[in-house]
């Protein structure tokens, strides 16, 4: 927090990005405003993480186009950029394990930047009077606050048996919050309201309503590419020419993983892949 009581925010987006389209760029963009309207939050940063290929969703390309895709989307933003490292484990990971691991980043870089200008013990004694928590995981007096960045449809899926672990919703929207981007069909407010846990971290879940409706979803570019209608417009110049390089999209592509189980529900059910 700096000395206005503005705290610095850093956006983290989980998805597919299969491919990544013009509203997720536009989720940053409205998330961004929505906070600094506040007075609360300045968003410093804003970070895409493209799910591994262990995620196993029907029709998700290698994660090495993704991250290409993502990379060129971004690459006229001057806040928002694209990090590698979920993408590059060997196994799906958890949405909480990867928000730890920025938070980690995060941390790191900033007692980095301490150490250029501070001998070492008085550093060492400034992070130990800044820790509001002595867990694992500690919230910073004045770091930089992370929080997840989602769509209303993946606040839902926390109601989805087997999906998701309790305690990760728990840590995500009690530790580090939510910033949600209504989407058709979906219902955040009435979610929170009948669920106990988010109900209780409320003040931590940032509902932004987005009033020009934008129902671009990376589905409906696949299959329009499938069924080789344009999508400009609906997704960077940069990432449909690569699109069209690599011939990325096929009826072949939307048939991966097609009778696999999703890895969550694989790892939640012990159900195994037929
Ligand atoms: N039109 C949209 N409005 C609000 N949020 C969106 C929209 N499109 C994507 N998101 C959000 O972007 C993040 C990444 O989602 P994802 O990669 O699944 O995109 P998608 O367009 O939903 O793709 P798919 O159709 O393959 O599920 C998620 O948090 C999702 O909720
Ligand atoms: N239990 C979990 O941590 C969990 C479950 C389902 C999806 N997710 C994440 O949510 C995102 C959802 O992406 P899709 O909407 O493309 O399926 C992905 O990043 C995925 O890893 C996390
Ligand atoms: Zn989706």
């Amino acid at each position: 927090m700096d000395p206005l009581g503005v705290t610095p925010v850093v956006l983290l987006a989980c998805g597919s990005f299969n491919p990544i389209t013009n509203m997720h760029l536009r989720m940053f963009e409205l998330a961004r405003d929505h906070l600094e309207d506040s007075g609360r939050y300045r968003v410093v940063k804003g970070i895409i993480s493209p799910v591994g290929d262990g995620y196993k969703k029907k029709g998700l390309i290698e994660a090495c186009h993704r991250l290409q895709m993502a990379r060129l989307a971004t690459e006229n933003s001057d806040w928002i950029t694209v990090d590698s490292w979920e993408s590059l484990q060997s196994e799906w990971v958890e949405t909480a394990k990867v928000i730890r691991h920025h938070y980690e980043e995060l941390l790191a870089a900033q007692a980095d930047s301490n150490d250029v200008d501070t001998v070492k013990h008085t550093k060492k004694r400034r992070m130990d009077e800044n820790y509001f928590e002595s867990s694992s995981h500690q919230k910073r007096r004045d770091g930089p606050q992370l929080m997840l960045l989602c769509g209303a449809d993946v606040l839902e899926s926390f109601g989805v048996p087997n999906l998701w672990r309790q305690e990760d919703i728990t840590e995500i929207v009690g530790r580090y919050g939510l910033a949600c981007i209504t989407r058709s069909g979906c219902d955040p407010h009435k979610f929170i309201h009948q669920s106990d846990v988010l109900w209780r971290h409320r003040k931590n879940i940032h509902i932004i309503h987005e009033w020009v409706a934008n129902e671009i979803s990376a589905t409906h570019v696949r299959r329009a590419l499938r069924r080789g209608r344009s999508v400009r417009y609906l997704l960077p110049d940069a990432v449909l020419q690569y699109i069209q390089e690599c011939d990325l999209y096929s009826d072949v592509s939307e048939q991966k993983n097609a009778d696999v189980v999703l890895a969550p529900l694989q790892r939640y059910t012990g159900g195994s892949s037929s």
